[in-house]
C-alpha cells in the first residue's frame, strides 16, 4: 500500500469502531496514518495498541481530546446517545465524517451545525482488502483533498453530487456485499442438494463467481454478450438459463432485495432521529 496518509494532518475522532469503522482503520494506518493522531470512543470495541481508547466522549473530553476529523462509526440507532456530547466537540475547525447508514446530510447538519462540513461516506467491508466502494457527498467546505486521501485506500470512490440516492446506494453498495455472499452460499448449497461435498461445492461457487466477475472486468462486454458465449445453442447452460430467466424472476427478486434494503435505511434514519 502506498504512504498516502503518511502526511495527514489533523487528529482523527472515530465514534464507534466495530467492524465496518474498524475495516477503515486498518486500512488508513496501513496506508501510514499516525495511530497517535487517532482516538477511538466505543464502549465496547477491545481497545488497539498504540490508539487511545474512551468508553465515553465525555471521558475523551476530561483526557483534552481535540480532533480536527469526527467520524461516526456506530450505528444509526446510537446517534442520540452521542449526538449531544459530540456537538460541542464537532464545532468550527472540525469536519465531520459519516458512515452511518440512512442518515442525510441534513440530519448531519442539523445534528452539527457548527462543524466546516458534513461528508456522508458509504463504504463496504470489502474495503478490509482495499476492494471496496466508497459513495460519497457533502454539504459545506469539505476538503476534498483529504477525503479522497482518506478514501483511496479502501477502493473505488464515487462522488455523488448529493445523498438523494445514498439510500439506494447503502443497499446497493454497502449491503451489496452481503447479498452477493449469499447468492454464492445459495449456489454451494443447490450445488450440495444436487449431490458435491459441502467442501467441493464452496470452492467450485467462489471460484465460479470468482472468474465470472474478473471476465466481465477484463472484458469490454456487456455480460449478457459474454452470456451468449458460454450457452451453447440447446446445450447445459441455456437448459438452467430457461429456469433462471423464467418471468424476469430474479430482477424482480433482487428489486424486492435491494427496494427492502433501501426502505430501512429511511427507517434507521427515523430512528437516529429518535422519531420511532
Ligand atoms: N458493516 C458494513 O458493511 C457497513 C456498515 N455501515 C455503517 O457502519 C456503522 C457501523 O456498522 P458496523 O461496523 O457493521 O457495526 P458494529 O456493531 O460492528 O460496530 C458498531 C460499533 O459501535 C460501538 N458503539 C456502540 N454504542 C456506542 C456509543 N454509544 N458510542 C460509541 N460507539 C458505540 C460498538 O461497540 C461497536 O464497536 C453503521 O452506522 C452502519 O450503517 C456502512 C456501510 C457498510
Ligand atoms: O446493514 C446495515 O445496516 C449496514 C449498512 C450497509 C451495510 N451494513
Amino acid at each position: 500500500m502506498t504512504n498516502i496518509l503518511g502526511n495527514f494532518t489533523g487528529r482523527l475522532l472515530l465514534v464507534g469502531c466495530g467492524n465496518m469503522a474498524g475495516a477503515m482503520l486498518d486500512r488508513w494506518l496501513g496506508a501510514g496514518l499516525d495511530p497517535a493522531k487517532v482516538a477511538i470512543v466505543d464502549p465496547f470495541a477491545a481497545p488497539r495498541a498504540d490508539i487511545a481508547h474512551f468508553a465515553s466522549v465525555a471521558d475523551w473530553l476530561a483526557a483534552d481530546g481535540a480532533a480536527e476529523w469526527v467520524m461516526l462509526g456506530m450505528k444509526p440507532q446510537q446517534l442520540n446517545d452521542v449526538a449531544g456530547e459530540l456537538a460541542a466537540v464537532a464545532a468550527g475547525n472540525t469536519y465531520l465524517l459519516s458512515i452511518l447508514a440512512g442518515v442525510s446530510l441534513a440530519d448531519l447538519a442539523a445534528r452539527f451545525p457548527e462543524t466546516k462540513a458534513q461528508v456522508r461516506i458509504l463504504p463496504n467491508l470489502a474495503a478490509r482488502i482495499g476492494a471496496g466502494v466508497s459513495a460519497v457527498a457533502s454539504l459545506g467546505a469539505a476538503d476534498e483533498a483529504a477525503v479522497t486521501a482518506l478514501l483511496e485506500p479502501l477502493g473505488t470512490i464515487v462522488p455523488l453530487a448529493d445523498d438523494s440516492t445514498m439510500d439506494l446506494v447503502t443497499a446497493f453498495t454497502g449491503s451489496g456485499p452481503a447479498f452477493v455472499l449469499r447468492l454464492i452460499e445459495a449456489y454451494a448449497a443447490a450445488g450440495e442438494r444436487l449431490g458435491l461435498s459441502a467442501e467441493d461445492a464452496l470452492k467450485l461457487a467462489a471460484a465460479t463467481f470468482d472468474g465470472a466477475t474478473a471476465l466481465l472486468a477484463a472484458s469490454d462486454e456487456k455480460p449478457g454478450v459474454l452470456v451468449s458465449q458460454v450457452a451453447s445453442k440447446g446445450g447445459t447452460t441455456q437448459a438452467g438459463l430457461d429456469v433462471l430467466d423464467t418471468d424476469g424472476q430474479l430482477v424482480a427478486l433482487m428489486t424486492n432485495v435491494l427496494r427492502a434494503a433501501r426502505d430501512r435505511g429511511r427507517e434507521l434514519a427515523d430512528l437516529a432521529r429518535g422519531e420511532s
